[in-house]
């Protein structure tokens, strides 16, 4: 691959920063994969800045965090970039990858799928932990000893998991409204007896509740969970990840907000504490 090779979708100016999109060949995705990148100010002006992922959730794509996340001002104040990707490969198809919202198509679950047809381009892991940082990080003026990593919902299990299989790799991590235990709630089960099989045991390295028991990391772990999300009781259950972090040891703050819903409201409204919690461990 060539530098030619990365896409320049679009680029607007924000916030005295920049707000891109792009596209690059993907090796692990077997397709073409966007992304997009927010510079801060101070990435512009030639400072090399710390970089925060975003994992979106179930149906989104690289566009929901800067279209919706309202997180450009604070990004520019802290002197953040803000990377996200997109939930799945799109161009590679498989039988019944869009006949349901929450598998397949939008639902790459941010794992390396090892079981056919998924195997040969769901292998979201390797694309959000290696691929597209090193895309990111020859393209783009950010630190590739300064990485943070947070998500939503899907991507909130996302950015606990790979958090906890990759300390080396990410030095802060938070999740909004995360799947916490995906080897017990219908999302999760479902889609790890495609992408993974029906040995329980390797979902068991997928899964933030079972990973915290062994895996602790050095700084503490922020969530937010509204209590009005639709989704709470079925799908999400953080009272799972809070008594297994209490009982590894692993420090987690976990607030608990009446009136909030799953939606990007409620992912705008603790936005900015999100960015400060990272800010602060990432040295921005
Ligand atoms: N279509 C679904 C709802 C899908 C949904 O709520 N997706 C969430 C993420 S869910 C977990 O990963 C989301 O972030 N949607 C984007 C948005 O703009 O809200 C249904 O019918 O309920």
């Amino acid at each position: 691959m060539s530098e030619s090779d990365l896409v320049v979708r679009s680029e607007h100016a924000c916030f005295g920063g920049r707000q891109g999109f792009y596209e690059h060949p993907s090796a692990a995705c077997a397709s073409p994969m966007r992304f997009s990148v927010y510079l801060p100010p101070a990435a512009l002006r030639g400072e090399r800045v710390p970089a925060l992922y975003y994992l979106a959730g179930l149906t989104c794509n690289e566009e929901h965090l800067p279209t919706k996340g309202q997180a450009h001002a604070v990004a520019a104040e802290l002197g953040l970039a803000l990377v996200a990707c997109d939930t799945s490969p799109r161009a590679t198809r498989y039988p019944g990858d869009d006949a349901a919202w929450d598998f397949g198509i939008a639902a790459g679950f941010y794992l390396d799928a090892t079981q056919p047809p998924w195997s040969a381009s769901y292998r979201m892991e390797t694309h959000v932990v290696s691929e597209l940082p090193s895309w990111v990080e020859r393209h783009f003026p950010v630190r590739s000893d300064a990485r943070g990593i947070f998500g939503h919902s899907m991507g909130g299990h996302g950015a606990l998991t790979l958090a906890l299989r990759h300390p080396d790799r990410y030095r802060s991590v938070s999740a909004l409204a995360p799947i916490v235990a995906p080897s017990e709630v219908p999302w999760g089960v479902k889609a790890f007896t495609h992408y993974l099989g029906a040995d329980r045991a390797t979902w068991r390295e997928h899964d933030a509740t079972e990973l915290v028991k062994s895996t602790q990391l050095a700084s503490e772990i922020l969530v937010d969970q509204g209590m009005a999300d639709k989704f709470l009781e079925r799908e999400l259950q953080p009272e799972r990840f809070e008594a297994a972090c209490a009982a590894a040891g692993q420090r987690l703050r976990l607030r608990r907000h009446d009136g909030y819903d799953h939606s990007y409201y409620f992912i705008a409204t603790f936005m900015a504490d999100h960015l400060r919690h990272h800010a602060a461990i990432l040295g921005a």
